[in-house]
């Protein structure tokens, strides 16, 4: 079974409301609500051992990014995310006081963006901690970042840096040990734990009439595969362009494997016409939003993404983290 092949089979054939602009396949579902705004839902969930490990993760941290990864989302459609609701089942071992030191954890990140907990649900499981975040957000009508807005000669760009949270994940696991103590491990840790959702740059990217927009959950090529697939089109991408912590190769050698299908870095990466990728650059630049330009949009060809080399180029395949494979 393929994490894609089991969402295609269960997405309905038909709708009964008129009002879901956008169902399942982009990173959160669009439904009109009142005049000139659509509301954004989105929903994930962490599960430990498969999302964290409680070796190394405080219920804080648990929290934190079991918010974060869900305002990533709305963060994707070029939305301001506005209330959550929290399902949580669990195992017995749990206490109360680390039950609420997990919200503590995700009212750290929903003061920051003004939202309001409206809800949830609380249920026991006999093993391990299951956490389900939804968010609802809104945009404004006809401006939200999808996935099918690339066209060809846009320019394809990524936010902050990629690879630094997988290897985070890896020194976390004890996979990747580091041989000096002039690499600031703790960093790629801290990355790993506590993503920041992109917000103000899928704002930035709302205000222009047409942005395609992706955040970074299952790697880099997996994200720009499920652009290029939902737009129609073929993305190119520049292997010395793509924007890493001067650190990263210094930790592994499969660091270029961290960054193209490591994961988990919540960044934003999007296509935007040239004459407003412009505009985003300078607007990013005067926020001290980091944000560089990766490649450029082509016509269809049989590849969907391609990534060019010192020597030569190669198709970039939707790899990354998939739950069934
Ligand atoms: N079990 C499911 N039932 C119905 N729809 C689903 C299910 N799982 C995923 N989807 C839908 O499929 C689309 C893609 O979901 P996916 O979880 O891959 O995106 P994402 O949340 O952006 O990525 P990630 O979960 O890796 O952070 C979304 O529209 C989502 O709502
Ligand atoms: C203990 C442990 N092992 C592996 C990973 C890596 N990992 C888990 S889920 C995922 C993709 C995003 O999740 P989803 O697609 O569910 O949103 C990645 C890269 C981890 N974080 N912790
Ligand atoms: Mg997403
Ligand atoms: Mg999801
Ligand atoms: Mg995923």
């Amino acid at each position: 079974m393929d994490e894609f092949d089991l969402i295609h089979s269960i997405t309905p054939r038909t709708i009964h409301h008129s009002s879901v602009d956008v169902g399942i396949g982009d990173d959160a579902a669009l439904y009109t609500a009142k005049h000139g705004v659509q509301e954004i839902v989105c929903v994930d969930t962490m599960v430990e051992d498969v999302h964290f490990k409680l070796l190394y993760s405080s219920p804080e941290d648990i929290g934190y990014k079991a918010l974060a990864v869900n305002i990533s989302d709305i963060a994707a459609m070029g939305g301001i995310p506005k209330f959550y609701l929290v399902s949580i089942a669990v195992p017995p071992k749990w206490t109360q006081s680390e039950i609420k030191a997990m919200y503590e954890g995700m009212n750290e990140l929903a003061k920051l963006y003004h939202m309001d907990l409206i809800g949830g649900d609380t249920v026991s499981i006999s093993d391990k901690l299951v956490v389900t975040v939804t968010v609802i957000g809104e945009v404004e009508k006809g401006r939200a970042c999808l996935r099918s807005l690339a066209r060809p000669n846009d320019i394809v760009f990524v936010t902050g840096e990629i690879g630094s949270s997988a290897a985070g994940l890896s020194l976390l696991l004890e996979k990747t040990h580091s041989q000096t103590s002039a690499i600031d491990t703790d960093y790629f840790i801290h990355r790993h734990k506590r993503p920041e959702p992109r917000v103000s740059v899928g704002r930035l990217c709302s205000s222009f009439k047409r942005a395609a927009l992706n955040d970074i959950s299952d790697g880099l090529a997996s994200e720009l595969n499920e652009i290029a697939e939902a737009s129609c089109v073929s993305i190119e991408i520049d292997e010395s362009m793509l924007p890493v912590h001067s650190h990263l190769s210094k930790l592994h050698p499969i660091w270029k494997e961290w960054a193209l299908f490591g994961g988990e870095d919540f960044e934003l990466t999007g296509t935007v016409s040239k004459s407003n990728w412009e505009v985003l650059k300078q607007e990013c630049e005067t926020r001290q939003l980091p944000i560089t330009k990766i490649g450029h949009v082509r016509e269809k060809t049989e590849s969907n993404v391609i990534l060019k080399t010192d020597n030569g180029s190669r198709i970039l395949e939707k790899k990354g983290y998939n739950h069934f494979k």
